[in-house]
């Protein structure tokens, strides 16, 4: 028997789905028959996590219906903070995450429920939880105090207070949620692809969104965001950013942040959104040092590999100016994402064949 084999599954279609597609014809990231990007100039990240999960958008009454419920389920269970607590203190938080979210299906008492009812119920509940979680998750590994979640925020202000200890500015606030909208889902990632695996063998939405939180850390995927900003700080000015970008690409390294196996030829349309952000956060505070160098890297980028900057590029150096730690930048796109995996997980269960490729066999004669 003969299989073709691709490797990295370019192009090989996996599943069918109603949740999204990246049209790159026509350049939409489509979520439910909307464009993603459109949406970003009116819509808010919590209209995306309804869009996902209930299939339309919401009218401003059910928005903020959602908003009161997720405020009310913010709360984690107080021996998740003892766990946390007893890790080593060079553990990442995208570690802790991936034990947390596992730990969290110890508190559900229908696990072996998989209707699309109670996935429904499971993720929202893990929506509000996640960001307690992350924050916390850091600030128990950073010796830092435990923080409450303040209700009367929105999602995206209470998260960023949470982070940062501060009440941010309404700038801070829709740039945060910008940030969230835009990492809120993007059709089948790897992360994505590995919790529908997961998910088809018919195990719980906690096991497939734990698999995902594994799958999200490595830099070729979400960890790319902080490996960004771990180079744009170690270059600390444009000279030097160019300098060791050319040195990189002399080695045959690989840039973190550029690059993106189905926007090729293009940027990726959310990192234009979030260079806006940026532009503005840096007009702000008067400093471009960040957007000149990451402007530089485009062009070295473009000039010598014709590759162009994914979402994550432009998230680092925002994250970064919006005081948020390095270490919490792939955790917070996980906490995004929770919202596109789980409508993932609810399609996969609804309409499930267990997922079991075959290989070319290359071993031994026999
Ligand atoms: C939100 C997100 O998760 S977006 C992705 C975030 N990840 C990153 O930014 C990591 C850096 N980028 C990459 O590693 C890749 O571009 C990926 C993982 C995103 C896509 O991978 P693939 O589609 O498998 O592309 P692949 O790695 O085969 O690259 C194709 C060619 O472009 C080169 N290339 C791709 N990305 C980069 C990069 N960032 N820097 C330098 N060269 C690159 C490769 O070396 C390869 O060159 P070659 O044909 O001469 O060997
Ligand atoms: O689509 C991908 O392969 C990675 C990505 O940009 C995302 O998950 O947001």
């Amino acid at each position: 028997m003969s299989v073709s084999f691709v490797q990295g599954l370019e192009n090989v279609v996996v599943s069918e789905t109603e949740i999204s597609f990246l049209d790159t014809d026509v350049e939409k990231i489509v979520i439910r028959g909307q464009d993603l990007i459109e949406l970003s100039s009116t819509k808010r990240y919590l209209d995306i996590v309804y869009l996902l999960l209930e299939g339309e958008l919401p009218d401003e009454s059910k928005r903020l219906m959602l908003q009161n419920d997720l405020s009310e389920k913010q709360t984690i269970p107080k021996e998740l903070l003892q766990v946390f607590s007893l890790f080593s203190k060079d553990y990442h938080p995208m570690d802790a995450q991936r034990t947390g979210v596992s730990i969290l299906a110890n508190y559900d008492s229908y696990i072996g429920d998989n209707s699309a009812a109670m996935n429904k119920q499971r993720a929202y509940k893990l929506l509000a939880q996640l960001p307690t979680l992350t924050a916390n998750s850091y600030r128990i590994l950073n010796n830092q105090e435990v923080i409450s979640p303040l209700n009367d925020l929105s999602y995206s202000a209470n998260f960023l207070y949470m982070i940062t200890g501060d009440i941010p500015s309404e700038e801070e606030e829709i740039i945060f949620d910008k940030s969230l909208l835009l990492y809120s889902e993007h059709e089948m990632p790897n992360s994505t692809f590995t919790a529908r695996v997961i998910a088809s063998t018919n195990a719980d939405l906690y096991s497939a969104l734990t698999g995902a939180v594994g799958s999200l850390k490595g830099n070729l995927h979400g960890g790319a965001n902080e490996a960004v900003m771990y180079l744009l700080n170690e270059a600390g000015n444009v000279k030097q950013f160019e300098k060791i970008l050319y040195e990189k690409l002399q080695n045959k390294e690989k840039i973190m942040g550029f690059g993106h196996r189905v926007y090729m030829k293009k940027m990726d349309p959310r990192a234009q959104i979030m260079k806006e952000s940026l532009k503005s956060l840096c007009n702000h505070d008067g400093d471009d040092t960040l957007l000149e160098m990451c402007e530089a890297g485009e062009t070295i980028m473009r000039e010598e590999k014709g590759l162009f900057p994914n979402l994550d590029y432009y998230a680092a150096p925002v994250y970064w100016k919006l005081n948020i730690p390095i270490p919490l930048y792939t955790p917070i796109f996980y906490c995004s994402r929770a919202a596109g995996l789980s409508a993932h997980v609810i399609e996969q269960h609804d309409n499930n064949r267990i997922f079991r490729p075959r290989v070319n066999y290359i071993g031994k004669q026999y």
